[in-house]
């Protein structure tokens, strides 16, 4: 955790963060913040570098310049993976493992809530009974689910979700709405990037939007 962690102070604080690929600008410099029990829609067309924007934030991708603040403290792009939970394009997950294992494994590395167990995470993400299956058997949407299992097991306050509706049918749309009011209403927070396509998850929400007509919100 943060050295000098604040109740009050927002899960994270973002200033001056600016990102160039090539010497070009992509993005800011962006200044912006997300509370506790708010998420942050980012928002912008392809391209736009919403995926960049939450990869810098993540730390796994280097060169953002500007500060990165997690509960009050600053936090180095590298020590970051320890601080939020990242939902990405790609599920992340090993196809060779199975459900459990891949859990098992992430877990292992990142962390898990402690109120809560491998099996009881695969039944609220509606693949109960998967624990055995290999990862390559599963579907796109069913893999997607995997990744929202071990969103809901990860410690971190802070959910990055890269476009969380892809792949997912419309119970799947709704459990992703549930798990975000979830973990708002217990105190965390969420980016979520949006092409606009769905309605945004229904809990108190900003906007931030990428783009050349209007860099930042
Ligand atoms: N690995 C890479 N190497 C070079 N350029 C890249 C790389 N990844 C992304 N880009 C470029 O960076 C820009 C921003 O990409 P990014 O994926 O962040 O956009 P996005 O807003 O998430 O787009 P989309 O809505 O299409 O997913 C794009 O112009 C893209 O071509």
């Amino acid at each position: 955790m943060p050295d000098t962690p604040s109740a009050s102070a927002p899960l994270l604080d973002v200033r001056g963060l600016r990102f160039a690929r090539d010497e070009m600008p992509l993005f800011g410099p962006l200044d912006f913040r997300v509370e506790a029990g708010e998420a942050l829609l980012v928002q912008g067309g392809n391209g736009a570098g919403k995926t960049t924007l939450l990869r810098v934030l993540a730390g796994l991708l280097d060169g953002g310049q500007g500060e990165v603040r997690l509960s009050d403290a600053p936090v180095a792009a590298a020590a970051r993976a320890g601080h939020v939970a990242y939902l990405g394009h790609l599920p992340g997950l090993k196809v060779d493992l199975s459900a459990g294992e891949n859990l098992d494994y992430l877990c292992g590395l990142l962390g898990r809530r402690p109120t809560l167990d491998i099996d009881a995470a695969l039944a609220i993400v509606g693949l109960a009974g998967f624990d055995d299956a290999p990862v390559r058997h599963l579907s796109a949407g069913q893999r997607r689910r995997l990744a929202l299992a071990r969103l809901w097991l990860s410690p971190a306050p802070l959910w990055l979700l890269d476009e969380p509706y892809a792949n997912l049918d419309l119970p799947g749309i709704e459990l992703v709405n549930r798990m975000v009011r979830a973990h708002l209403d217990a105190g965390g927070g969420a980016l979520v990037t949006t092409h606009g396509a769905y309605a945004a998850p229904p809990v108190r929400t900003r906007l931030l939007t990428l783009g050349r007509e209007a860099p930042a919100a």
